[in-house]
């Protein structure tokens, strides 16, 4: 083969594979319904959630969005009266299949609330919480994981030299980037967020911002918020929800500046919600 059309066969092959890989789904949800007991919280929801994207649910309060990320990692399902039908794929299999392991889904699957809510334990102990249950004793490998995640969760300049002090004498903010790091240290692939910044003043706000940004080079986000401006400044993807379903899930440039549905467009203008 003529070397350079075997190149830019090559080059195009790899580009395809890159496409492919930037637009890969890392779940999948396809006509899924949840009930609490009597109470239809999701109908009919369909929507995949890209690898290595932040994607932004927005809504006002008590549309399913908390239901909706909680239903990701299976721990809507400690609320005794849910019941689901329709389908949750994650990479490629389906989490409520019975012979799935919902232990490897919480592993791959990191959640972060409202409120900031580290243990009652030091900042070392709080890192290293999680690889510890997973059976790590190594105290070398301990450390240089919970260095790991503090760096990525750019707190370990401010604690490196505080590692044994207790968790609560951190910021609020501080304590909400250590639950992020207690987070990334059991190494997850995605990361569920419930209105991290909610409680926050602005500048710690930023600093989640960024970091957000930052870690999805390596992770998939998915962040539910208030703030229209905090979606439209670091999400990637966008979905209104209302009443339990999805309105409208598009890119956030395309969502926020021509939204297709009449009811988005009033949400993000600030005409309810
Ligand atoms: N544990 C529960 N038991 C019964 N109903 C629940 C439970 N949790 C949520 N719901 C109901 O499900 C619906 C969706 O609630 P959900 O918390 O998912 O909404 P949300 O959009 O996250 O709201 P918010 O923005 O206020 O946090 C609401 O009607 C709520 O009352």
């Amino acid at each position: 083969m003529n070397t350079v059309k075997g190149n830019k066969q090559l080059s195009l092959v790899s580009l395809k594979e890159k496409v492919q890989e930037e637009t890969k789904a890392i779940y999948a949800v396809e006509k899924f319904n949840l009930w609490y007991g009597e109470n239809q919280a999701l109908y009919g929801i369909d929507m995949t959630i890209p690898m290595n994207k932040v994607t932004a649910i927005i809504g006002p309060s008590g549309c399913g969005k908390s239901t909706f990320i909680k239903a990701l990692n299976r721990m809507v399902e400690l609320v005794p009266s849910v019941r689901m039908n329709g389908t949750v794929t994650y990479d490629g299999e389906n989490i409520f299949s019975p012979k799935y392991k919902v232990e490897e889904l919480r592993t791959n699957t990191g959640m972060v609330f409202q409120h900031p809510n580290p243990f009652p334990k030091s900042i070392y102990e709080n890192v290293v919480y999680g690889p510890r249950t997973h059976g790590i004793k190594k105290k070398r490998i301990l450390e240089e994981i919970a260095e790991k995640s503090l760096k990525e969760a750019a707190l370990w300049d401010e604690v490196k030299d505080r590692l044994d002090e207790n968790a609560f004498g951190l910021s609020g903010g501080q304590q909400q980037r250590l639950c992020i790091a207690r987070c990334l240290a059991i190494e997850p692939e995605v990361i569920l967020m419930d209105e991290p910044t909610s409680a926050l003043d602005p500048v710690s706000t930023g600093k989640i911002e960024e970091l957000v940004q930052n870690l999805k080079k390596r992770y998939s986000i998915v962040i539910i918020t208030h703030n229209m401006q905090q979606a439209a400044r670091i999400s990637d993807k966008t979905a209104f929800f209302l009443d339990g379903q999805v309105v409208e899930h598009a890119d956030t440039t395309t969502l926020f500046s021509h939204p297709e549905d009449k009811r988005t467009e009033d949400y993000i203008t600030g005409r309810f919600g």
